[in-house]
């Protein structure tokens, strides 16, 4: 693996993938301007963070057998008004499809999804810089971070820094070196970029690397990726005509 650093600067002109500008929606899935699912928007971040919170609670608390049944039992209640109305897996949520990009429900950076972080992405001039405090929900050793969650992280960053290039893809291959135990209710930073060596017409091989705010120069986690941006063909093998909103469609 190569040095795991980010160049300073990067030369986005000279790439063969089309340059174009990550929207903010894509950086900041709640979005922020006009919309007309905004109130809805909101109420699905704020159903997000209270789930985390409960999330949080429920993987470190120490009570009683007595009142973690009482509990399991009010958290199954809350499921029924919630399938009143349901989509598949091939519906995208209609919170994405009223604003281009909004991912409300990703994993990794999603706000209205309990199991993410949510990490907080944003690209810069040639690097790509995401955020975030990871809880006892993502506990692998003790007091340390699972290597998958690290793993989903390097995955969305470096995505990111692939279709701040040019179009979204798909990454292909991954590989990751974990150095240091990444440490949980720590401030993380994860920093990708993409060389400039590594960009052909439909693929880029993104690099990223993981640290805390407080050291961000000593790494814990180094990672490298390809990603490559589906065929017209491909994406409608994957996808299907009719399952991605129409802005997701005009881009692969
Ligand atoms: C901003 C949003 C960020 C989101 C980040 C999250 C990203 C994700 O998690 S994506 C989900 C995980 N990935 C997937 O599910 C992808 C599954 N794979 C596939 O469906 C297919 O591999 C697909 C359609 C992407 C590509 O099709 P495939 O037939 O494999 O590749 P093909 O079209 O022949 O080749 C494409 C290019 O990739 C290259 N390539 C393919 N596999 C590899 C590999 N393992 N290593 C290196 N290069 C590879 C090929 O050499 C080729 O390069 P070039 O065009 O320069 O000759």
């Amino acid at each position: 693996m190569t040095e795991p650093h980010p160049p300073r600067t990067t030369s986005k002109e000279s790439t063969a993938i089309a340059p174009y500008r990550q929207s903010d929606a894509e950086t900041d899935p709640e979005g922020s301007g006009e919309d007309r699912d905004q109130d809805r928007a909101r109420a699905a971040r704020e159903l997000g963070d209270a789930l985390r919170a409960l999330t949080a609670a429920a993987t470190s608390t120490e009570v009683d057998a007595a009142t973690l049944r009482k509990i399991a039992d009010q958290a199954r209640d809350l499921t029924g008004p919630l399938s009143a109305a349901s989509r598949t897996r091939h519906t995208a949520p209609s919170i994405d499809d009223a604003k281009p990009g909004r991912r409300m429900y990703n994993p990794a950076v999603g706000p209205g999804n309990p199991i993410a972080p949510p990490m907080r992405v944003e690209v810069g001039d040639g690097v790509v810089v995401g955020t975030c405090t990871l809880g006892l929900a993502y506990e692998g050793p003790h007091s340390y971070t699972h290597g998958g969650v690290s793993a989903m992280l390097i995955d969305q960053i470096l995505g990111h820094a692939h279709a701040a290039l040019g179009r979204p893809g798909m990454t292909v291959a991954l590989s990751l070196r974990y150095r240091r135990p990444v440490p949980l209710e720590t401030p993380l930073r994860l920093t990708a970029w993409v060389p400039e060596e590594s960009i052909t017409d439909r693929r880029t091989g993104p690099q990223a690397t993981i640290a805390t705010q407080d050291e961000p120069d000593r790494v814990l986690v180094e990672a490298s990726g390809v990603f490559v941006v589906p065929s017209a063909e491909q994406a409608s093998r994957i996808f299907g005509d009719s399952r991605l909103p129409s802005w997701q469609r005009d881009r692969y």
